[in-house]
C-alpha cells in the first residue's frame, strides 16, 4: 500500500461528512473518498444482518478504489458490523462509537443523555461499552427516530424537526443531564438547534475529533501517513441527491467534488 493512496469514508448518508470535516482538518494532505449511502438510509431501523450487508458493500467499493484505510463514519454501522468488517477485509478499519467515556467521567450530576439510533442503542458493542463506563452514572438513552431522515432531507430548521427534537429531549431535561452524547454522525448538524433547546450547563459532545486523532495514530503506526503536497480534491459520491450533501460540506466554497454514483 502507498502513502498517497486515499482514505475511504462511508456513512449511511450525509451525516458522516461531520467526521470527514474533522479528518480533513487534521490531515489536510490526505486524499479522501467519501461514500454517502443515502439511498439506504436510515440504517438505524434495519436489522444487524442488513447493516452488515450494506457495510460490506460500501467497504468493498472503497477497498477496490485503493483506499489504504477505511473510516466507518456511522455509529450504527460500527456498533453492528465493525467486527465482521475487520475479519473480512485486509485493510485497517476505524469506527465511531458514542463518546460515553468522557461524558461519564466529567459529569457532575452523574446523569448523562445519549441520543442515537435504535440500531446503535440495541447493539451488543454499545451495551458493552456503556456498561464499562457508566457504573455510577444514570444514562438516559433516547432513540432519535426521524432525525436522520430530517437531515437527509436538509430540514434541520423545519418547525416539524424542532418540535421532534424538543419532544426527544424531554426525558433528558426531566432528569437534568449535564452531558448530551451525540451517538450518530448526522446529529452534529443539529447542534445549533440543540443549543437553543438545552440549558447552558449541558455539554454536547460527539466523536468526530477522536476519530480524526485515531486515524492519524493508525496511519503513523503503519507508516502510511501522507507527507507529500496533495492536489487531489476530496471526492464525495452519493447514490441519492447531491444537493443536501453539497450544501452540508459547502462544496462550492471548499472546492470539493460531489458526484452521483449508483452503488
Ligand atoms: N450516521 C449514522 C446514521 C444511522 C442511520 O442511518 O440511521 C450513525 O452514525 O448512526
Amino acid at each position: 500500500m502507498n502513502k498517497t493512496n486515499p482514505i475511504g469514508i462511508f456513512d449511511s448518508g450525509v451525516g458522516g461528512t461531520s467526521i470527514f470535516k474533522e479528518v480533513h482538518r487534521l490531515l489536510p494532505l490526505e486524499h479522501i473518498i467519501y461514500l454517502a449511502d443515502s439511498k439506504n438510509a436510515p440504517y438505524g431501523e434495519r436489522s444487524a444482518a442488513e447493516i452488515m450487508e450494506l457495510s460490506h458493500k460500501n467497504t468493498s467499493k472503497l477497498v477496490k478504489a485503493g483506499c489504504k484505510l477505511i473510516i466507518v463514519a456511522c455509529n450504527t454501522a460500527t456498533t453492528n458490523a465493525i467486527t465482521y468488517l475487520r475479519k473480512t477485509f485486509d485493510v485497517p478499519i476505524i469506527g465511531i462509537e458514542p463518546a460515553i467515556k468522557p461524558a461519564a467521567l466529567n459529569s457532575k450530576n452523574k446523569v448523562i443523555g445519549i441520543l442515537a439510533t435504535k440500531g446503535t442503542l440495541s447493539s451488543e458493542l454499545f451495551t458493552k461499552t456503556s456498561d464499562l463506563f457508566t457504573k455510577n452514572i444514570e444514562v438516559i438513552e433516547v432513540v432519535g427516530k426521524g432525525l436522520v431522515e430530517a437531515i437527509e432531507a436538509g430540514k434541520e430548521n423545519d418547525p416539524v424537526t424542532l418540535k421532534l427534537l424538543e419532544k426527544l429531549l424531554q426525558p433528558m431535561l426531566a432528569k437534568e443531564i449535564d452531558y448530551l452524547v451525540l451517538g450518530c454522525s448526522h446529529y452534529p448538524y443539529l447542534i445549533p438547534q440543540l443549543k437553543k433547546l438545552l440549558p447552558k450547563k449541558v455539554n454536547i459532545i460527539d466523536s468526530g475529533r477522536g476519530v480524526a486523532r485515531q486515524t492519524k495514530i493508525v496511519l503513523k503506526s503503519l507508516d502510511l501517513l501522507n507527507e507529500e503536497p496533495q492536489f487531489k480534491k476530496p471526492q464525495f459520491y452519493t447514490n441519492k441527491d447531491i444537493k443536501v450533501l453539497a450544501h452540508l460540506i459547502e462544496a462550492g466554497k471548499n472546492n470539493f467534488n460531489v458526484s452521483y454514483l449508483d452503488f
